[in-house]
Order: C-alpha cells, then structure tokens, then sequence
C-alpha cells in the first residue's frame, strides 16, 4: 500500500486526476470506478477541467458505480445513479451509455446484485476504483464485519452512516437503510485501488485502515490484502499516522515515472 500525504482536498483531487488520466491514455476506453460522498468531488473537477480544456480524452472512458440505495424512486436526485450522472458523467461529457450500476430499485434485489457483478466481469472488470472511508472504516456501503471475502450485495446501514449521510436529505428519517454495494471481494478484483480521505473526521479511520490488523471490523483495512492500493490523505487526515514521516519520505524520494 502506498501512502501519499498532500496538503488539501485540491491538492489530493490533482493528483488522482492526473493519474486517471495516465490511465486513460493508456487504455482509453478504460473502466472507472467512481465512489459518492463530497470527499472525491475534488477528482471529479479536476478530471473535467482537464476534459474541458483538452489536456484528456475521456470521450471513450466508461463509469461504474460502486455503490447504490435501495428503495429511491428511479430519479431520485440522491439515488447514486442519479448523483454519477451528475457528478462525473455529465461533465465528463460521456454518454449515459458509458455508465453501469446496479438496479437498487429492482424487485429481486439479490438478482440485481449477481447481475452487477456479473456485468462487471463482463466489462473486463474495473481498471481504476475510487473508493472514499466513511468514518467507521466503511468502503463502497460495506459497514464494519462486512466478509472481506463479499461479492455485491444487500447490506444494512449502520446509524452513524445514516446520520452522517443524513445531510444529502431532508432528514435522517429519509435516508434507506439498505443499500447495494460492491463487496470488498468485488472491489478487490479491480487493478488498482485510489482511496481519497480528507478532513480530521477521517483520521481514526485512516489510522486503522493503514497501520491496523487487517480486520473487517475496519473494511478499509482489506486495501493491505491489495497489490496496487494507493491511499491519499490531506495532513488532517493523516494526523493519526504514526508512519507519517516515512510516508512522506518514500513518496518524496519516489522516482516520477512510477506515478501512483
Ligand atoms: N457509500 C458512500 C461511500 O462510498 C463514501 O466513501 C462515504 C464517505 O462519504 P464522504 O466522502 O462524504 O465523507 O459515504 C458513503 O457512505
């Protein structure tokens, strides 16, 4: 796993968009996972202002979702399809035919769930997945003592993470209990895993997820089973990092062709 520590969420948003990009033209109709949350807004922003003003040709990239409620009405503006389309595939200037995600308004959710996966394979699977923390050490929607071993699935959100996702709604009241996610399994099949995390609130999560036991009390932690993990977080959320010093030596002695 490799840790980068950057000076802000802008910095952090640079950085993992210049990667997505060394990607992109290296396979251009590469398969882009992208996570919710207002952590990677930063990526999403830098990645179309590289698409505006020419520095990247996203115009064949293709977008999977990692995550989904279940239960929205289709259309929903917080159902997470509607949040992707809005957030990266829009301004990326893609098509909604280059986006995939799983039904969270399907009847036989379980169905929909195989269905995702399935399509994922299908696709090739994922290239480069962009994962958030919550701030108990979720990825995608896998809450602690998620099976690290999970394929995509129905799971049920924790209170913390409905409260703290709670701000995108009217009311806490208002925001599903269950979700669709990718499993850790699912996400761990993808080439190369890009956590963002930002912001003091993210500190203990970060700290568990890099230098604790592998633990699916921490889902993050299941990024140390990885080969191409790259973690990057803001000085906030790195301020519980023990290794931070060596952290930041490795990546600034870090030969530049290797990129992250
Ligand atoms: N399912 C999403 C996660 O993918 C995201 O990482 C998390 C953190 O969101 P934020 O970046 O807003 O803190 O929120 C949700 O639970």
């Amino acid at each position: 796993m490799e840790v980068v520590i950057v000076p802000d969420a802008r910095a952090g948003g640079e950085l993992i968009a210049d990667a997505i990009a060394v990607l992109l033209r290296q396979k251009p109709d590469a398969l882009l996972g992208v996570a919710t949350g207002s952590t990677p807004l930063p990526i999403y922003q830098a990645l179309a202002a590289r698409v505006s003003d020419g520095a990247v040709d996203a115009s064949r990239a293709r977008i999977c979702q990692l995550d989904e409620y279940v239960g929205l009405p289709p259309g929903h503006p917080e159902s997470y399809r509607s949040v992707v389309l809005r957030e990266v595939v829009e301004p990326l200037g893609l098509p909604a035919s280059s986006f995939m995600g799983p039904d969270g308004s399907a009847e036989d959710v379980q169905a929909a769930c195989e269905a995702y996966d399935a399509a994922l394979g299908a696709a090739g699977g994922v290239d480069l997945q962009l994962l958030g923390i919550g701030t108990d050490g979720h990825i995608g929607f896998n809450e602690p003592c998620s099976s690290l071993a999970s394929r995509t699935r129905i799971k049920t959100l924790t209170e913390q993470t409905r409260r703290d996702n709670a701000r995108f709604f009217d009311s806490v009241d208002e925001v599903p209990h269950h979700v669709i996610t990718q499993g850790i399994g699912t996400i761990l099949d993808a080439r190369h895993l890009v956590l963002l995390a930002t912001g003091e609130g993210k500190a203990q999560a970060v700290a568990d997820t890099v230098e604790g036991p592998v633990a699916s009390v921490v889902p993050a932690s299941a990024l140390q089973l990885h080969p191409h993990a790259t973690v990057v977080v803001d000085e906030a959320a790195a301020s519980k990092l023990r290794l931070a010093p060596y952290f930041r030596n490795t990546y600034a002695t870090k030969p530049e062709w290797q990129g992250l």
